[in-house]
């Protein structure tokens, strides 16, 4: 979500994001929230990306920081949508307005990834998170039940939930729902359930697996037809169905697969401190580790793919 503060004499009179698809840009809301609207002709507006200036879903934000006069804008970073790019900042110009562009424009890009990956890559932000073992596997050969072997420990899974919170979908392939069962949701953190996804080829996924309890919505193959669908097809799809972004857990087949076809832009990768000396083999790919963490004995392992 973009973020929007008005500041007038160094305090902040109003503040704002972005609401849900489809409506009120940041700007809108923080200019709606300001009380005292006589105050805005001498305030400066911060906003983390450039203001658009097209009819999009919404009016254009340039012209309604143009109407309300505020005579001062400071810019995170440029929107490089075609239709905006350096647009919003000519208007404002324009009309008089001192903006100041590229104030921490590192971290707004980093902030708006999902966005930019979004308009530019023409596909959602990609997550790929998956927990191995010490040896090298995500699953053992037999599994007694049908739910996950946890490797990793509760700290681990409650940040997973966290993440589940930030994305707008959770996607797994067909054998992870029919051997765990997962439920897919973020019951142990607060925040909203992404839309669950599974890449039921062969439809054989009855309806009372958790991954369609009512938890949480679950794009069906009503909705989306995954039909002989590879990664590159599966993007396009999720592109249409405006997803800005999904969280991949897995299993092997179905992250490597996305990892194959080069469609990932992150990977986060849990090694636990069990060894199963058989099993399903961790994905295998090649990426920039940027940082590690331990979670107790948990290793964690963040990489990009730039
Ligand atoms: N430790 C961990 O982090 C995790 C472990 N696991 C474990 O992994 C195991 C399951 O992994 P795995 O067997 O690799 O299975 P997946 O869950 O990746 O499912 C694979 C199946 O999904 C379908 N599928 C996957 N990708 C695509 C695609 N691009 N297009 C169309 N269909 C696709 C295919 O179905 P079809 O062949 O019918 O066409 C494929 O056989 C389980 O044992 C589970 O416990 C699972 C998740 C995470
Ligand atoms: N085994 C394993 C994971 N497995 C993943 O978590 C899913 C279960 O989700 P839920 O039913 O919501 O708890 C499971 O299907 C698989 O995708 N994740 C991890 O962080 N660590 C682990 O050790």
């Amino acid at each position: 979500m973009v973020g929007c503060v008005i500041v007038h004499n160094n305090s902040i009179i109003g503040e704002g994001f972005t609401s849900k698809y489809g409506g009120n840009h940041a700007e809108v809301n923080a200019i709606q929230s300001v009380k005292n609207k006589s105050l805005l002709k001498q305030a400066t507006l911060y906003v983390t990306l450039e203001p658009c200036s097209h009819y999009g879903k919404t009016p254009p934000c340039s012209d309604l920081i143009i109407a309300n006069k505020i005579p001062k804008v400071v810019i995170g970073c440029i929107d490089d949508n075609k239709l905006v790019a350096g647009k919003g900042i000519e208007k404002l110009i324009n009309a008089g307005c001192h903006v100041t562009v590229g104030v921490l424009e590192e971290a707004c890009k980093t902030h708006h990834k999902r966005f930019f990956t979004f308009h530019n890559k023409k596909r959602p932000y990609i997550i790929l998170k998956w927990a191995e073992t010490k040896d090298g596997f995500i699953a053992p050969i037999a599994k007694n039940e049908q739910k996950p072997v946890w490797i990793t420990n509760e700290y681990s899974r409650q940040l997973v939930h966290k993440w589940r919170a930030e994305e707008q979908a959770i996607l797994v392939g067909a054998n992870t729902v029919l051997q765990d069962n997962p439920s897919l949701t973020v019951r142990d953190w607060s925040g909203e359930n992404p839309v669950r996804i599974v890449i039921d080829r062969d439809q054989n996924i009855s309806k009372s697996y958790d991954i369609y309890n009512s938890e949480a919505e679950t794009i069906t193959k009503n909705d989306i037809d995954f039909t002989k669908q590879r990664a590159s097809q599966i993007c396009a799809i999720l592109f249409k169905n405006e997803i800005t972004s999904v969280i991949i857990e897995g299993g092997a087949k179905t992250l490597q697969d996305f990892i194959d076809e080069n469609l990932w832009d992150e990977a986060r990768v849990f090694t636990g401190n069990k060894l199963f000396k058989q099993g399903v083999n961790a994905p295998s790919f090649s990426g920039r580790l940027d940082h590690e963490i331990c979670i107790n004995e948990d290793v964690l392992k963040i990489y990009y793919n730039d």
